[in-house]
């Protein structure tokens, strides 16, 4: 397995600068997101870098490298392909940078969309992924307010509805499972 300063090298050439800013700011989000709500930190950390290595990818490349992992390529996948970088980017994480623990490659895996049965980890990189600072925009900036003294699982709601609202004014297909997280946590 690589180290963290040999990782950061690895994805710079993987993403470009806006990304591994947004990487970083993802990093240290979820490192305090996880002091904060009890999850395990090294992990936490190790997942928010790698969360976005397949972001790079082109939507074909997306589909390609999914059959070429075995991941089930839904009917919204196929027509939304950006949405794989999730998935595509756990089987990167495993396969390219030597990550081996399932829940590092499950917080990855499940970053964009959640789901009904996520762990703590999943919930603090979903949610990191969402407010960590370098991401600017009314929205974001209202729920980061919105946010303080919540129970993680009301934070990740939150940020779900966001990205649902988002997407829908957006007049973007909505994957059924974000809407599974979603009300899950109601
Ligand atoms: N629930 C969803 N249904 C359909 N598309 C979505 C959903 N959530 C996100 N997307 C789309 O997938 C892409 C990647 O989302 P996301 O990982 O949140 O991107 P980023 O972190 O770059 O903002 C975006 O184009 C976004 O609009």
């Amino acid at each position: 397995m690589l180290n963290e300063e040999e990782a950061i090298e690895k994805l710079s050439t993987m993403i470009d600068e806006d990304r591994l800013k947004h990487t970083l700011g993802v990093r240290d989000t979820a490192i305090d997101l996880a002091q904060k709500y009890g999850a395990d930190i090294d992990k936490a950390k190790w997942a928010a870098l790698l969360h976005d290595c397949a972001k790079r990818l082109s939507n074909n490349r997306l589909l390609q490298r999914a059959d070429e992992f075995g991941i089930v390529i839904d009917d919204i996948c196929q027509r939304v392909p950006t949405l794989l970088h999730a998935p595509v980017g756990a089987e990167i994480a495993k396969r390219e940078f030597g990550i081996d623990d399932k829940d590092i490659l499950n917080a990855i895996r499940f970053h964009t969309l959640g789901n009904k049965n996520m762990t703590k980890l999943d919930k603090v990189i979903f949610l990191a992924d969402y407010i960590e600072p370098n991401r600017r925009c009314k929205a974001i900036d209202e729920l980061r307010d919105r946010v303080k003294g919540k129970t993680l699982d009301e934070a990740v709601r939150l940020a779900c509805e966001n990205t649902i609202k988002y997407n829908l004014e957006q007049g973007r297909i909505i994957h059924p499972q974000s809407i599974e997280t979603r009300n899950i946590l109601i």
